[in-house]
């Protein structure tokens, strides 16, 4: 397992593509992720922001440039390899994934079954030890009362935080969160972020996130990363930017007025970004998801 040497971004795009079916998804990308940041993924659908998320953990494989996640090359793992690379990063869906008619407990207790291998049925089949940790993680999220209720009689923003909960028990050096709010309320939206965010900077995790929420976005992340047709047209501190800068990402107008850009071939906000190798890696599309919950 290759390990991130010191000060290596934790996450490393470098003109990254990606298409489907001959179409462009992605064009061009290289962003630099360094320890403990959390970042915003915003931008229409469509953007690519989900696909961005999934070449970062190796469910897609770029067409052209070089991605490299906690200094390893998903493109260039082996399976074994990249089934250890995912254990070291945690995946958050819009959906949850969790198990409804199992309790909260259960649910975080499967955020270690990578690395203990064997199946497990009920609480008491977990090693001790995984059992305390995991009542510990749902203690970070504010829901260690409801250790015991079934999830699927647990709100959505409840759900989402047992989600966090069951993928801090895998020890995440890195957090992919694909539009972790999208489903919820305001209030349970801005609980699930608080709760990401706090863990991101209480373990010095990085986080990237999806998010359609301007203000949501403002408000949570250190750092704001744009999409608009595949291409990266943001990315500034969340500090520096107002709502109707952001705002105007999602407006027709300005898509219309990037593309001509795009054509003049005049790159948009590209600062702060490595640009180093160039790789290749061959396509192993329609891989599923599911399996990092
Ligand atoms: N496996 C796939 N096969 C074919 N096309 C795909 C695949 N995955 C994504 N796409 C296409 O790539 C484009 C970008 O999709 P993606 O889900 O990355 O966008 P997004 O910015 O996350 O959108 P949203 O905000 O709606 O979730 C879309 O046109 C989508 O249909």
């Amino acid at each position: 397992m290759a390990e991130r040497i010191d000060g290596e971004p934790v996450l490393s795009l470098s003109e990254v593509g990606k298409g489907f079916h001959g179409t462009t998804v992605l064009d061009g990308i290289s962003l630099d992720v360094p320890q403990g940041q959390f970042v915003a993924l915003a931008g229409p659908s469509g953007a690519g922001k989900s696909t961005l998320l999934r070449l970062v953990n190796g469910m897609h494989l770029p067409d052209s440039g070089t991605v490299r996640t906690l200094g390893e090359n998903p493109a260039a793992c082996s399976r074994g390899r990249l089934r250890a690379l995912r254990a070291r990063v945690g995946f958050v869906f819009q959906q949850f994934g969790l198990v409804g008619r199992l309790t909260a407990l259960e649910n975080v207790l499967m955020g270690s079954l990578a690395s203990l291998r064997l199946p497990r049925y009920g609480v008491m089949s977990y090693p001790r030890a995984v059992r305390a940790r995991a009542v510990e993680q749902l203690d970070r999220v504010g829901l260690a009362e409801l250790r015991f209720q079934r999830c699927d009689t647990l709100s959505g923003g409840q759900q989402q935080r047992v989600a966090v909960a069951r993928t801090l028990l895998q020890g995440p050096e890195l957090i992919l969160a694909d539009e972790p709010v999208a489903s919820l309320d305001p209030a349970a939206s801005v609980l699930v972020l608080d709760t990401l965010k706090r863990i991101s900077a209480e373990d010095g995790i990085s986080v990237v996130c999806s998010l359609h929420q301007i203000e949501l976005a403002l408000a949570t992340a250190d750092r704001v990363v744009a999409l608009r047709g595949g291409r990266l047209v943001l990315d500034e501190p969340a500090a520096d930017l107002t709502a109707d800068r952001l705002r105007a990402i999602y407006d027709p107008g300005e898509t219309r007025a990037g593309q001509a850009e795009d054509r003049d071939g005049q790159a948009d906000v590209r600062d702060g970004q490595a640009g180093a190798c160039v790789g290749h890696a061959e396509a192993r599309d329609g891989q599923v998801e599911a399996r990092d919950g």
